[in-house]
């Protein structure tokens, strides 16, 4: 059976240091869809034990109110990783986010070691999910055969600030010199039917940068977005969230294709806009998206 929350909303997933508690004891308080404990780059190399031992209490212990627990564990070339997994199996976390994955057998070798940590701890068996940031070249070129690497992986995650440097290049603020991964990885988690994240936007001081490059993701098709600040958690859901107008127009889509069906007629205007089945499964999508938002109630 297909895990339940596979498929579930995740327009903001916030990054925060298992190195400080002051962090982790109380983040579901600024409403992001998940939170991002990380184990990997914000822990310092010598503070990695301290940060698990942190972790491992947190997820014990504190009552997260329902927000997703995203654990990123360390790379498959660090000596840290399976102590990680075992930690987040044992601890209860929701998903494990695997840093820098390059290939398939990454993401098959990490769920190996989750399905022995959760027989070890007396887990049920599928029930740590799995996603996979892909932060190089070969990655990005990798991206459809990771996205089909196994049945826990619910999607991908570009990560910009490691990608451009295996790149040669920086983070400009235009977007140019992501535009080709961005375009390929959606493509290729839409093909294989998992979701897709865009990567974190780190200058907190433009907050109008930030805003044109959540409106540009959210066109592009991506799902949602890595984000490592609060304040940037109402603008994702402002933009990624249907409005009223939207939800509207979208279920007098739905409407009119099946009364049109029933009567035989296959093209039509809705407000003056021609319609035909293939604006179907968009209307429902937008719908769904506004139900999982809390904005609608309807019954379609
Ligand atoms: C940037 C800054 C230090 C700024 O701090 P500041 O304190 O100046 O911020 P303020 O706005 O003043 O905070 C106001 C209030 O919110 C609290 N607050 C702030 N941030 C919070 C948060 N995240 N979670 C919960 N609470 C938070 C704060 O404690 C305060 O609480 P209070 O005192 O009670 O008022 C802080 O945000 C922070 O640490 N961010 C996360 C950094 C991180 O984890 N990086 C690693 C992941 S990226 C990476 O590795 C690259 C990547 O891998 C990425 C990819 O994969 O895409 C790639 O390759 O690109
Ligand atoms: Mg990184």
């Amino acid at each position: 059976m297909t895990h339940p929350d596979k498929k579930r909303l995740r327009r903001s997933m916030m990054f925060l240091n298992c190195q400080k508690p002051g962090l982790i004891k109380d983040p579901y308080i600024y409403g992001a869809d998940s939170i991002m404990l990380d184990l990997e780059d914000a822990v310092a190399e010598n503070q990695k034990d301290a940060a698990r031992y942190s972790l491992f209490h947190a997820l014990r212990e504190i009552d997260y109110h329902g927000v997703e627990r995203v654990v990123r564990i360390n790379g498959l070339d660090t000596p840290h990783w399976r102590e990680d997994i075992r930690v987040c199996v044992a601890g209860g976390a929701d998903t494990i986010r695997i840093a820098k994955t390059e290939r398939a057998q990454d993401v098959r070798v990490v769920e190996e070691a989750v399905t022995a940590a959760e027989e070890e701890f007396g887990v049920p068996v599928g029930r740590t999910l799995l996603m996979a940031a892909i932060e190089s070249t070969r990655g990005v070129l990798n991206a459809l055969e990771i996205c089909e690497s196994s049945e826990r992986l619910f999607g991908i995650a570009l990560s910009g600030g490691d990608y451009t440097k295996d790149l040669q290049t920086v983070i400009s603020g235009t977007g140019v010199e992501l535009a080709g991964a961005r375009q390929h990885m959606i493509i290729a988690a839409r093909a294989a039917g998992v979701q897709c994240f865009d990567t974190v936007f780190t200058n907190l001081d433009d907050m109008e940068g930030f805003e044109r490059e959540v409106r540009m993701i959210k066109m592009m098709g991506f799902d949602g977005k890595s984000l490592v600040n609060p304040r940037q958690i109402e603008i994702v859901h402002q933009i990624f969230t249907p409005t009223r107008k939207e939800i509207i127009f979208a279920e007098k889509v739905v409407r009119e294709i099946d009364e049109k069906k029933a009567q035989g007629i296959g093209v039509f205007t809705v407000d003056g806009k021609m319609i035909d089945i293939a604006f179907y499964d968009g209307a429902m999508r937008t719908l769904r998206l506004a139900k999982a938002s809390g904005v609608y109630e309807g019954d379609l």
